[in-house]
């Protein structure tokens, strides 16, 4: 069913928001009005971001530092922020490199922070979410990416957290329809942020087709989608069109984009089957140059 979530003086409360993505929807939620909460490790990319929003917006802005990987630290700023109406899950760390050379400890450092963080999150802020005011309609949304709809050469592990996401969501949201929670999820392409990219040559090339998107035009887009009920929230039209391909078994508040997906899903499917050949040409060709062996 259609729903609508408000966001004006409600409490938005927003992991990794000291900068990047996480920064770009806490200053777009700043400017619709919402109170806001952001939880980050370091104190001063927290302090500095707090004066950026409060600069440009006239609204109430809590910070908390404490690593998500540390449930009990979490915990404690979640009580003390008090209860939650829109929690935006949007931390995260991604390390892209061949499954094969790159180490278990950066492997899991990307579990325990994207999963098992988002877990800490979560687990910590739904009593209070459930006891919120209002008792209107909450939100919880997670940050995935488009990584985390399409396994991409040299993302194998960082894919794994963000699809993992999709599962969580998918089945949380069954559980919280009684507390009128709804869940999202975000799919970005790369977004310019501050963090480093470094990656395999492949996955720069398979990446070249597909444009660098803004924190900003992110930030309004997650806003306005949490807005709407959103389940699934992709950021462009070529993340529409893998929501599509990859709608499966997700929920849709929408009757027009469920009729789309209905409709279209063959010429969706075909449409992947296109991306697949073009990606793993770009593969092939790569290996055949750099002579790797390659398997008929
Ligand atoms: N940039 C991109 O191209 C894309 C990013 N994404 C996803 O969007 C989200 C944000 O990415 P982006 O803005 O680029 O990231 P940034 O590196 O710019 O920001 C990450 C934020 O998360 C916080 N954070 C990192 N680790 C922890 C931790 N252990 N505990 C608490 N907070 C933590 C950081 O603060 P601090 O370090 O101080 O703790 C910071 O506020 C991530 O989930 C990412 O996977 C998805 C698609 C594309
Ligand atoms: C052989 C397979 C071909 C498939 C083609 C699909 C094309 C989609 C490109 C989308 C790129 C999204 C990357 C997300 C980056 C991210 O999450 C950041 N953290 C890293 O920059």
């Amino acid at each position: 069913r259609p729903i609508n979530i408000p966001i004006k003086n409600r409490h938005v409360f927003i992991t990794g928001g000291s900068m990047g993505i996480g920064l770009a929807i806490a200053k777009q939620a700043a400017s619709e009005g919402a109170r806001i909460s952001l939880l980050a490790r370091s104190v001063d990319r927290l302090q500095k971001a707090k004066e950026s929003i409060c600069q440009a917006y006239e609204v109430e802005v809590s910070i908390f530092s404490a690593d998500v990987r540390d449930y009990d630290a979490v915990e404690r700023a979640i009580k003390e922020a008090g209860p939650i109406d829109v929690l935006v899950v949007n931390h995260g760390v991604y390390y892209m490199e061949e499954f094969e050379t790159q180490g278990l400890d950066v492997m899991k450092t990307m579990v325990d922070v994207n999963l098992m963080g988002s877990f800490n999150v979560i687990k910590a802020a739904l009593p209070l979410m459930k006891d919120r005011k209002d008792k209107g309609p909450a939100s919880i949304a997670l940050m995935s990416s488009m990584a985390g709809q399409a396994g991409i050469y040299g993302f194998a592990a960082y894919s794994a957290t963000k699809f993992g996401l999709r599962g969580l969501a998918e089945a949380l949201q069954q559980e919280l329809l009684v507390n009128n929670i709804h869940l999202s999820i975000i799919f970005p392409p790369v977004t310019e942020t501050s963090a480093r990219e470094r990656m395999p040559e492949i996955t720069k090339i398979i990446l070249e087709s597909s444009p660098g998107m803004k924190a900003e035009e992110v930030g309004k887009i997650t806003i306005q989608s949490i807005k709407s009920g959103s389940f699934s929230i992709p950021c462009r039209l070529d993340g529409r069109a893998v929501a599509i391909a990859t709608a499966g078994l997700s929920p849709q508040t929408s009757f027009l984009m469920a009729s789309i997906e209905v409709v279209f899903a063959g010429l969706f499917r075909f449409v992947a089957l296109l991306l697949q050949w073009r990606g793993y040409e770009i593969i092939e060709k790569y290996n055949y140059s750099h002579k790797k062996q390659q398997v008929e």
